[in-house]
């Protein structure tokens, strides 16, 4: 079986695949290493024998994952790497290695699924939208920080914003102005993500007018789904684009 991780700023999200199969065995999200060993250790039934995997982590954090799972289930490993081309789709930054790697492969992973142009957005840790045109080449993209940033900076730099993340949940019930810290911040920076989806979307339209597609995926994608209907909501959009730049067969 195959074991494919990516690996965020914040999680680590995994998955076991049957060799040679698309089908999905067993599947999840962790904050850390040893949670990650934990939760593969305890699948009954499942033999690891590869692994590919995709890490915007230091490259000491990465290895030394690496290095554990070699451990504990004597996997071979396959990390993907940054690349000027794949699959018909050209890198845009000036230094392709500085281009995160979770953006990359998404965008491999969107250009595969649309068939032409498109525009990524991934809502994790930051917030990123990145635009490939029919072409393949890739026009660039933008970085913000993602909900967990947001919320985390206010909490962090003023001195009577402080709630749990318990609270947090239920106060995106509804987008209506907060009667309450936790609405307030809470609503004010969902509806700081859904403007920045919306005017890369604008931005999409002056380049292609409706001839593109718009793929939204991260962990936080769900917080602005609902206010661009017309988005291809892909949560595994980074695993598609995992499996084409490491194959293994
Ligand atoms: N099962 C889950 N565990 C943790 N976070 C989740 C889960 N499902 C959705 N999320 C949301 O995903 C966000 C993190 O997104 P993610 O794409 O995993 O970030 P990153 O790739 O930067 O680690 C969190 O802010 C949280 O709101
Ligand atoms: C932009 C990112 C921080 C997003 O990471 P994530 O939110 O998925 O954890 C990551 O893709 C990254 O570290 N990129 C390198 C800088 C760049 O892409 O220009
Ligand atoms: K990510």
């Amino acid at each position: 079986m195959i074991l494919e991780l990516d690996c965020g700023n914040s999680f680590i999200k995994w998955r076991v695949l049957e060799s040679g199969l698309a089908e999905v065995r067993a599947e999840g999200v962790v904050g850390s290493d040893v949670a990650l060993i934990d939760s593969l250790s305890a699948l009954p039934g499942v033999l690891l024998t590869r692994c590919r995997l995709v890490s915007v982590r230091a490259l000491e954090e990465t290895d030394k994952l690496v290095n554990a799972l070699v451990d504990a289930f004597d996997v071979v490993v396959c990390c993907a790497a940054s690349a000027r081309e794949v699959a018909g789709v050209r890198n845009g930054y000036d230094d392709f290695e500085r281009l995160g790697l979770d953006r990359w492969l998404a965008m491999l992973g969107a250009f595969k699924l649309a068939q032409g142009a498109c525009l990524v957005l991934d809502f994790g840790t930051a917030a990123t939208a990145d635009f490939v045109a029919a072409d393949g080449e890739h026009l660039g993209g933008f970085i913000c920080p993602g909900m967990p940033l947001m919320r985390n900076q206010l909490r962090t730099h003023t001195r009577k914003i402080r709630y749990d993340d318990a609270a947090a949940g239920k106060a995106l019930e509804h987008l209506s102005p907060g009667h309450t810290t936790v609405e307030a911040v809470e609503r004010g920076c969902m509806l700081m993500l859904r403007g920045f989806a919306l005017t890369q979307l604008e931005l999409a339209r002056s380049y292609w007018g409706d001839n593109f597609t718009l793929f939204l995926t991260g962990g936080d994608a769900d917080l602005v789904s609902d206010a661009i209907p017309q988005a291809r909501l892909v949560p595994d959009l980074v695993f598609v684009g995992l499996a084409m730049a490491c194959p293994l067969s």
